[in-house]
């Protein structure tokens, strides 16, 4: 997952950020990971697992971290820095009631992503980004059926932080490919989906691939419109 900020004169390329289904069977899902990642542009996959053992946790980590690491796609674990460091994962992804960053960067080492849900709160982003987090994410931006989302934001808040600041940030719930535009536009950094891409119609290749195209096609003004008015180019 490479964090490249975007430059003022050319923004970096807003990238795909793929988190499981919160319930799977490795062996069955392991080729549908295989055709998502064969598909296009994948920055990284969280595994997400919910209400399952830790044993489960490590047979899912076992069956698709290979897969997403043998195509240079970082492999992030949601929740536990123990297991992850435990699996080899390349990250771990903390929320505000897990591990406490500062305990997750303990654990994982200076050289692994963690990445921190900061809802739509600055005040939590900017504790994130200051303590060393590697991205920080908002949301949901949309209603999703993935989960209870109890926090809402709105692009506004990924066009302050874009303009402002320098550690990357992921926008995540309830994102497709017909309402990524003002996202990507606002200036996200990674878009992350679960059933956008797993519950496409066509199969998870085709749910990347309308990802990457939406992603492709929207605009990217937040660039143009710095807080001071003036063009950054
Ligand atoms: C990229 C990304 N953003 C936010 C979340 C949500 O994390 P959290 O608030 O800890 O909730 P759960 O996902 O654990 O239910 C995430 N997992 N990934
Ligand atoms: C895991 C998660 N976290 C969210 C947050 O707002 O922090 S929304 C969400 C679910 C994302 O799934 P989908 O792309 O299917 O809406
Ligand atoms: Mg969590």
């Amino acid at each position: 997952m490479s964090k490249g900020k975007p430059s003022q004169a050319e923004p970096a390329a807003c990238r795909l950020y793929l988190v499981t289904p919160p319930v799977l069977e490795p062996a069955a899902f392991a080729p549908r990971l295989i055709e998502a990642l064969d598909a296009g542009d994948v920055a990284c996959v969280q595994l997400r697992l919910k209400n399952c053992s830790d044993d489960d946790v490590r047979r899912a980590c076992d069956a698709l971290r290979p897969i997403a690491q043998e195509r240079d796609v970082a492999f992030i674990l949601n929740d536990s820095p123990r297991l992850a460091r435990e699996m080899g994962c390349d990250g771990v992804h903390v929320g505000q009631t897990d591990t406490p960053y500062r305990d997750a960067r303990k654990i994982m080492g200076n050289d692994a992503i963690v990445g921190v849900t900061c809802h739509d709160s600055r005040h939590l982003a900017m504790v994130a980004g200051e303590e060393g987090a590697d991205y920080v994410a908002f949301g949901a931006f949309f209603p999703t059926a993935t989960k209870i989302a109890e926090h809402h934001a709105e692009p506004d808040l990924l066009r302050w932080w874009a303009e402002l600041m320098e550690v990357p940030c992921v926008a995540i719930g309830g994102i497709t490919a017909a309402n990524c535009a003002p996202l990507v536009a606002a200036g996200a950094d990674f878009l992350a989906v679960v059933s956008a891409v797993w519950d496409h119609p066509g199969g998870p290749g085709a749910g990347v691939a309308a990802m990457n195209a939406a992603i492709a096609a929207a605009p990217t003004d937040w660039v143009a419109t710095k807080t001071d008015g003036t063009d950054a180019g």
